[in-house]
């Protein structure tokens, strides 16, 4: 094999040196200014990572819920999932590598996983709508090409349609035509079926969408011509004007508790937000006192978990449904799955979700923060496949059943978290069960909490364990965060360095609001004082 062209075509994409980048949660993530030659790298790297699996990868240039003037990229394996965490290590490796010994690097990953150059490889290309995205996956593209690979460029689409793009491609069809128009017949389709309740009314078909001016909002638009009315999406923040992610968006929502800018709620309207790079969905509404509710992941999750449980059960099916969480997930939702639900359930870190859930017939995983999906196994889908064809069922409910759970297989975007299919399914679960969004906001109430967020001179000193729940370093911080939690009712509190901002993530819930707040303060002086605060100490939020 030469390497000469990719010698020459680095070189057009230099690495400033002494430049170090971790590969975070999901995949690198930085200023935009520092990527050009990661970009070139990964897409060095998804040629090698093609040819050892003999598929087509994905590499998606985005920075998700992060600012516009950040960007990043994350590669995807065969089958949509994200690449598996031993090539994290070669990404860095590759990405870290002075400019004279980018070639040792690329030759040692080749040995190491005995890759045969003369394997052709293929790549899935998308980006985000950041004004950095056009000029950063042409980097890519050039990496590809440099190492022979062939580039099929998707252009601006979302995070999850790149990942059932390559789900796709990798099961020769059988999950889908790996095109937009695929994208969007399989999963409207599926929703049209879905919506086996009698005469919905207006207000049932309508939704108010924030596509946090993302690549979200311009593909939904897309999207509307499949849904023959039975969705009517009021969208906003749809790129037309204001910034990406900026006080719009669900990472916003979330995190601010509170509806995003230039949206008029009226008095309990359905309202859902997308993040910058639509994988991630959180619902809303305003009630009658004009009081903000918000529905997470974890509420999704246990709307979505209790209609699985109940169709499996008029179907007469014996499979396991479980919920798998991280630590951000409200301790109210938990006791709910535990208590109520009586489903099995997990807590797992923040990149461990799909993993986890695949060990289950039926695994539905959702981060508080909105992203995540419902993983069905092969023999779980056999099942319900072969009893929704089966004509023979008399009982009307049992073979309705069988049906709807055949349209959330289809429905759903088994690759990763994917806010259009999510809201799909949320939707075709509401008309089905016949829940206001009031009555799905019943079923538990959250604990007070707030996620804080604290800058550190290195946030690699805070290592943690026990599905990143408890600190391992730096010593004396979690006996610390133990003696705090030990003052409030109902609390817990946790700390963990963010994968992709350069920040500590520090998360509290109590019996209040008041000692919610009151406890994160003193766990983020806590963090300031014993992990190397950097700037102002941390104030009181109000
Ligand atoms: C608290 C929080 O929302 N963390 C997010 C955020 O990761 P951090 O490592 O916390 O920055 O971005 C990840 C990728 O989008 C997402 O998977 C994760 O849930
Ligand atoms: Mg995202």
């Amino acid at each position: 094999m030469k390497f000469e062209k990719v010698f020459r075509n680095s070189a057009l994409h230099p690495k400033p040196v002494g430049l170090v980048l971790q590969y975070g949660t999901a995949g690198f993530r930085t200023n935009a200014k520092e990527l050009d030659h990661i970009m070139f790298r990964m897409g060095l790297l998804a040629v090698l990572r093609s040819k050892k699996t003999k598929a087509t990868i994905g590499v998606m240039v985005t920075a998700s819920h992060n600012p516009e003037e950040d960007n990043g990229v994350k590669l995807v394996d065969p089958m949509g999932e994200m690449v598996t965490p031993s090539w994290e290590e070669y990404s860095m490796q590759l990405a870290n590598a002075e400019q004279d010994v980018l070639l040792t690097a690329l030759k040692d990953v080749i040995e190491k996983e005995a890759i045969s150059m003369d394997q052709d490889a293929n790549i899935f290309i998308g980006k985000d709508t950041r004004p950095s995205s056009e000029k950063l996956s042409q980097a890519v593209s050039d990496g590809v090409m440099s190492l022979g690979g062939h580039v099929h460029d998707y252009g601006v689409v979302t995070t999850p349609q790149l990942h059932f793009m390559v789900r796709c491609q990798n099961t020769q069809g059988c999950y889908g035509s790996p095109t937009m128009e695929g994208y969007y017949r399989k999963l409207s389709q599926a929703f049209m079926l879905s919506l086996q309740a009698p005469n919905r009314t207006d207000d049932q078909k309508h939704l108010l969408v924030d596509g946090a001016n993302g690549v979200g909002a311009l593909r939904l638009r897309d999207m509307e011509r499949f849904l023959q009315n039975q969705l009517q999406i009021s969208l906003f923040n749809d790129c037309r004007e204001g910034k990406l992610n900026f006080q719009c968006g669900a990472d916003y929502v979330k995190v601010q508790q509170k509806p995003p800018q230039g949206v008029e709620m009226s008095v309990g309207e359905r309202c859902c937000s997308f993040d910058g790079d639509a994988d991630r969905i959180v619902y809303y509404y305003k009630d009658s006192d004009g009081c903000f509710h918000l529905q997470d992941g974890d509420k999704i999750a246990t709307l979505i978990g209790t209609f699985l449980k109940d169709m499996l059960t008029q179907a007469g099916l014996d499979l396991q449904v479980a919920v798998v969480q991280t630590a951000y997930a409200n301790g109210s939702s938990t006791r709910y799955l535990e208590d109520v639900l009586k489903v099995s359930w997990c807590t797992t870190g923040v990149k461990h979700l799909h993993h986890a859930a695949q060990e289950f017939d039926i695994g539905v995983y959702f981060e508080a923060n909105g992203h995540g999906t419902v993983l069905f196994s092969n023999a779980a889908v056999h099942k319900i496949e072969k009893l929704a064809q089966d004509s023979s069922i008399k009982n009307e409910k049992k073979r309705t059943a069988a049906q709807l759970l055949h349209s959330t297989i289809n429905v759903i975007n088994q690759a990763v978290g994917d806010a259009i299919s999510d809201m799909l399914l949320v939707e075709g679960v509401l008309a089905v069960q016949g829940l206001s969004v009031q009555q799905w906001d019943a079923i538990y109430s959250d604990l007070p909490n707030r996620q804080r967020k604290i800058k550190v001179a290195d946030r690699r000193v805070i290592t943690t364990t026990d599905a990143e729940r408890r600190v391992v370093t730096p010593p004396g911080l979690q006996e610390a965060v133990d003696m705090l939690v030990k003052k409030y009712p109902q609390s817990r509190a946790f700390v963990r360095p963010s994968g992709t901002e350069d920040i500590i993530r520090v998360y509290a819930e109590a019996d209040t609001q008041e000692n919610t707040d009151a406890l994160a303060q003193e766990v983020c002086l806590a963090v300031y004082r014993l992990a190397g605060g950097v700037g102002e100490e941390p104030k009181p939020l109000h």
